[in-house]
């Protein structure tokens, strides 16, 4: 059974088109990344697949309930973009609390283990780091042993090593077979935290499938020469441009003709053409549609 289908989602804040059409389904147990630009409707995206926001148009599905009826057999926790922590509580407080209200939860001790909290059971959330706040709202989305487990952002704002702590205790938790959904801006941590992509910009998907297949998904090229006095935006084919030490560096959806052109202006010096990386296919992809 699939742990998500969305059919035709749709959602207006007024005027503003956050989400248009957007049809997926999850399998259970895949680990799917959610990538995007700000705005690109990731958020409002999560919410409606949660619950928290009606959608305007189309249908969610949750291992093939209602959002409303599977968060309520405990088979969804979720860790939103923004929420506070009660304050003056304690890791350990929050944690039981929460454990009390699920129907299977997770024994106190292994959602400590499995979050990288055991030390610091006994800490008020006010004199938590960012990393650990973070790392106690995962333990609080996961003491329920949800089947799904969907994170908005989960490491905004947190230093590498905080990031590469968080990442580890997600992929604990993906191992046990159950379905994490993240939205993330970091292309890295797409790549590397998950089985699958998902392209979002201005409401739409507009990619779907592995790292590698996003990349194909577009046939982008870095094209470089050396730099000289040019607009090299107008060129055919280029979907970025950037300066590296002396040299004209352009992100290519159609490197055949973006060489040409170059030629054609009499740019064409010390040319390299090579195959470009998850990062320039994601601008490309978003470029494109612009
Ligand atoms: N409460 C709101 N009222 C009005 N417009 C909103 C509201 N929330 C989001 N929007 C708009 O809807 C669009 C999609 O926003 P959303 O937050 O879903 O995107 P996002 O991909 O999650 O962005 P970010 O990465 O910045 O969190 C944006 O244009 C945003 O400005």
């Amino acid at each position: 059974m699939n742990a998500v289908e969305l059919e035709k989602l749709s959602y207006r804040y007024g005027n503003v088109r956050a989400v248009e059409d957007v049809s997926l389904t999850v399998a259970a147990g895949e680990v799917v990344a959610m990538l995007g630009p700000n705005g690109a409707g990731k958020s409002t995206t999560l919410l409606m697949l949660l619950g928290l926001l009606p959608p305007a148009t189309g249908t969610v599905r949750l291992f093939g309930s209602s959002p409303a009826a599977a968060c309520a057999a405990g088979r969804v926790g979720a860790m939103p973009q923004a929420g506070g922590l009660l304050p003056r509580s304690t890791v350990g407080d929050l944690l039981r609390f929460l454990h009390d209200v699920y129907p299977d939860p997770m024994p106190i001790a292994e959602a400590l283990a499995t979050a990288d909290l055991t030390d610091l059971v006994d800490r008020t959330v006010e004199k938590l780091s960012g990393g650990q706040g973070q790392r106690l709202r995962f333990a609080m989305a996961l003491i329920g042993r949800p089947d799904l487990l969907v994170l908005d952002e989960p490491t905004a704002a947190l230093d590498v090593e905080a990031r590469q702590e968080f990442w580890a205790a997600i992929r604990r938790y993906a191992r046990q077979g159950r379905t994490v959904l993240f939205s993330t801006h970091y292309l890295e941590e797409a790549d590397a935290n998950a089985d699958r992509i998902l392209v979002l910009d201005r409401g739409r998907v507009i990619a779907d499938g592995t790292a590698d297949s996003v990349k194909r998904r577009v046939s982008v090229r870095t094209v470089s020469v050396v730099l000289q006095n040019f607009d090299y935006s107008v060129l055919p084919g280029v979907a970025a441009f950037a300066q590296q030490g002396g040299r004209a560096v352009l992100t290519s959806t159609d490197s055949d003709a973006t060489v040409l052109a170059l030629a054609e202006a009499g740019l064409l010096r010390d040319l390299e053409v090579a195959g470009a990386g998850l990062e320039e296919a994601y601008l490309a992809l978003t470029r494109v549609e612009a």
